[in-house]
C-alpha cells in the first residue's frame, strides 16, 4: 500500500486540466495494453472539474467504461442526479456510446437498485470478484465523506458487498447506491480533486493526521495501487509538509 501522492497547483483551473489529463493518460495506456478503459466518477465537484476537461481531449471513447462512485437515488431530471450532470456536460459531447454508460435505475427501490448496480458491475468486471476499476476519480466533502460513505456510518465496515444502498445519508438526498472500500481499495488508481480554502482543514486532517478513528476519505488507500490528490494552493494550505 503506497503512500498518497500528493501535487498541488495554482488554481482550479489547473486542477481540473491536470486531473483530465491523468484520466485520459490513464485511458489510452488501458486501451493500448487491454483494449479497454474502466472509470468510476463521482459526482459534486468532481463532475465539474471533469466536464470541463474531457470533452477537449483526445481518446477512443468506444472503448470507455463508465460506473458512477457514488449516485443519488433520484429521478433523471433532478438536479441531484450525476449521470444527468455527465449526460449533459460530457456524454453529450463526446463520442461515447450510451450503452457503455451504467447509471444507477432510480425506478426500483434503492436496495434493489444497489443490487441491479452490482448486476452491472459484474457485466463489465467478468473475471474479478472484486472490481478492479482502472481509475477511480473521488471528491471530498467537508465531513470527509468520499462516495457515498461518511464518518462513523455502519457501511465503513462493509466487507462483503462491492456495491450498497445506503437511505441515510446525511447529506440530501438520503437515498444512495455507492462503491464500497473493497472496491475502492482494489483500483489501480484513486484520485482525489479537491479545491478551495474551505476544504484545508479537512484535507489537513484526512492527510496528516493519523490519530484516532480514519475518516472515510483517508481510508481510501487501494492495496496494489495509488492514490493521488491533486489540490489547489486554498485546499492545501493547511497542510504541513507540502
Ligand atoms: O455528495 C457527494 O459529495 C462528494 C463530495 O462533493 P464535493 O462537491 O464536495 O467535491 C462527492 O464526491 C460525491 O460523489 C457526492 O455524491
Amino acid at each position: 500500500m503506497a503512500a498518497p501522492i500528493i501535487e498541488v497547483f495554482s488554481t482550479e483551473e489547473e486542477v481540473s486540466q491536470k486531473l483530465c489529463q491523468l484520466v485520459v493518460t490513464r485511458a489510452n495506456a488501458a486501451i493500448e495494453s487491454k483494449g479497454l478503459f474502466t472509470v468510476g466518477f463521482s459526482g459534486g465537484s468532481a463532475a465539474k472539474f471533469l466536464c470541463s476537461g474531457l470533452p477537449k481531449c483526445n481518446t477512443d471513447w468506444s472503448k470507455w467504461r463508465v460506473f458512477f462512485c457514488d449516485e443519488r437515488h433520484v429521478p433523471f431530471d433532478d438536479p441531484e442526479c450525476t449521470f444527468t450532470i455527465y449526460k449533459e456536460n460530457l456524454l453529450s459531447k463526446v463520442p461515447l456510446p450510451e450503452v457503455n454508460v451504467f447509471p444507477l435505475n432510480p425506478d426500483i427501490s434503492v436496495e434493489e437498485a444497489a443490487e441491479d448496480y452490482v448486476r452491472k458491475l459484474y457485466s463489465v468486471f467478468t473475471t474479478d470478484p472484486v472490481p478492479r476499476f482502472d481509475v477511480l476519480v473521488l471528491g471530498m466533502g467537508p465531513d470527509g465523506h468520499t462516495c457515498s460513505l461518511f464518518p462513523g456510518h455502519p457501511l465503513l465496515k462493509e466487507t462483503n458487498q462491492i456495491a450498497a444502498a445506503i437511505s441515510d445519508s446525511p447529506k440530501p438526498p438520503p437515498k444512495r447506491v455507492t462503491l464500497t472500500f473493497p472496491t475502492i481499495n482494489n483500483a489501480k488508481c484513486a484520485v482525489f480533486a479537491s479545491c478551495g480554502s474551505a476544504k484545508a482543514d479537512i484535507v489537513q486532517k484526512v492527510l496528516e493526521d493519523t490519530s484516532g478513528e480514519l475518516l472515510p476519505a483517508a481510508r481510501v488507500r487501494p492495496v496494489k495501487g495509488e492514490v493521488i490528490w491533486f489540490l489547489d494552493k486554498g485546499a492545501a494550505s493547511k497542510l504541513k509538509k507540502v
